[in-house]
């Protein structure tokens, strides 16, 4: 395709060679560490409204394939690397990351100093940028990104429009979904959970209706605090269904129980990311992608109690409400991709359910 630019909008500007599609993006730019999964990392809904950069130089090598994909249309704003694989090799692929790219409409951008702009960001923090035709001027682009505000209404983007059920025989969970991954879908029909999808902005009394065994908050993108629907739903679920929220879920229920959240400086995105949990004193390697946390300072004011911290810097990863069956992580359980280590969270959600509907007196 011939050069491009990556113009982000502190000034800095790399000159790169285009792939994907040819027109203009803009986002946040954000960088992921993981080694592998750039299929689920383009096609998590929870990237709408930012412009990934790999850190891993190689990408694009085992192409894409029909089943590593985490939604039907992808939501990235932008892909940025060091390397494309023009042929990759893979029993199953169908095709290269170049086409699926050009064929969703999303730019992409190879051959940039993928270190510079790794630290250009751990330094100053994630930025707006723009992927742009090297024939623009770039203050004209800076100029652009100045006056554009990011969307707010990523979530409104990215969930189903209407309610919809994944038929089984199992327990019946209601999924809101703000943004979910195919991964979650895929760890409750592997338990034979009857699931029924609904909209991030569908009412506390509808979804008791439902007459559920268990709710869960699924991830999604943008700030916590731009959802205050699915929020203020869970003031009025915490208590009457037991709750399990992932991600965007989970600082939905600490919003929702009266802790603080903060945007993070670069944010928490990877495969490998260390997470403790204090109650076993066990430590897994989860799968991440956050810009914001819960203020951990923020949960003494309220009845949740902080279950995991991130071993690098401290931050929330995971809480428990002290007097109600509702309990949520920061991180990805359903992995896609990332190591499975907390895959037991869904059989843990589920034995929850399965303790009150027995009238136990157990709390997550
Ligand atoms: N993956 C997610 O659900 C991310 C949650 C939220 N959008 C954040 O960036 O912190």
């Amino acid at each position: 395709m011939g050069k491009r630019q990556l113009v982000l909008e502190d000034g800095t500007v790399f000159i790169g060679d285009g792939f994907g599609s040819t027109q203009e993006a803009i986002g946040e730019v954000v960088f992921n560490t993981g080694m592998t999964g750039y299929q689920e990392v383009i096609t998590d809904p929870s990237y709408c409204g930012q412009i990934v950069m790999m850190t891993y130089p190689l990408t694009g090598n085992y192409g894409i394939n029909r089943d590593d994909m985490e939604t039907v249309t992808p939501f990235i704003h932008g892909f940025i690397v060091k390397e494309v694989a023009e042929y990759p090799s893979n029993f199953r692929s169908e095709e290269t990351l170049d086409d699926y790219l050009k064929a969703n409409h999303i730019p992409g951008i190879a051959g940039i100093d993928t270190r510079k702009l790794t630290k250009t960001i751990r330094l100053q923090g994630t930025m707006k940028g723009a992927i742009a035709d090297i024939t623009i001027p770039s203050e004209e682009i800076v100029r652009k990104l100045h006056k554009t505000d990011l969307a707010k209404n990523q979530v409104q983007k990215t969930s189903t429009l209407k309610p919809y059920v994944v038929p089984g025989r199992g327990k019946r969970i209601v999924v809101v979904d703000c943004g979910m991954k195919h991964g979650i879908l895929r760890e409750l029909t592997k338990r034979n959970c009857h699931i029924t999808v609904v909209p991030y902005n569908y009412s506390a009394e509808d979804i008791l209706r439902l007459k559920a065994d268990g709710l869960l908050v699924t991830n999604g993108p943008g700030d916590p605090k731009d959802v205050p629907e699915t929020m203020n739903m869970l003031q009025q679920v915490v208590g009457k269904l037991p709750v399990f929220g992932i991600c965007l879920g989970h600082q939905l229920l600490a919003l929702a129980c009266g802790a603080e959240t903060e945007k993070m400086t670069f944010g928490h995105r990877g495969s490998n990311h260390p997470v403790k949990d204090l109650l076993t004193n066990k430590t897994y390697i989860t799968s991440q992608n956050h810009s914001y946390a819960v203020q951990r300072a923020s949960l003494a004011k309220t009845n949740l109690e902080l279950t995991q911290i991130a071993l690098n810097d401290g931050t929330v990863e995971g809480i428990k409400h002290k007097l109600f069956p509702a309990f949520s992580v920061q991180y990805h359980p359903e992995s896609s991709p990332g190591p499975e280590d907390t895959n037991h969270l869904f059989d843990s959600f589920l034995k929850l359910t399965e303790q009150v509907m027995k009238g136990e007196e157990v709390y997550a």
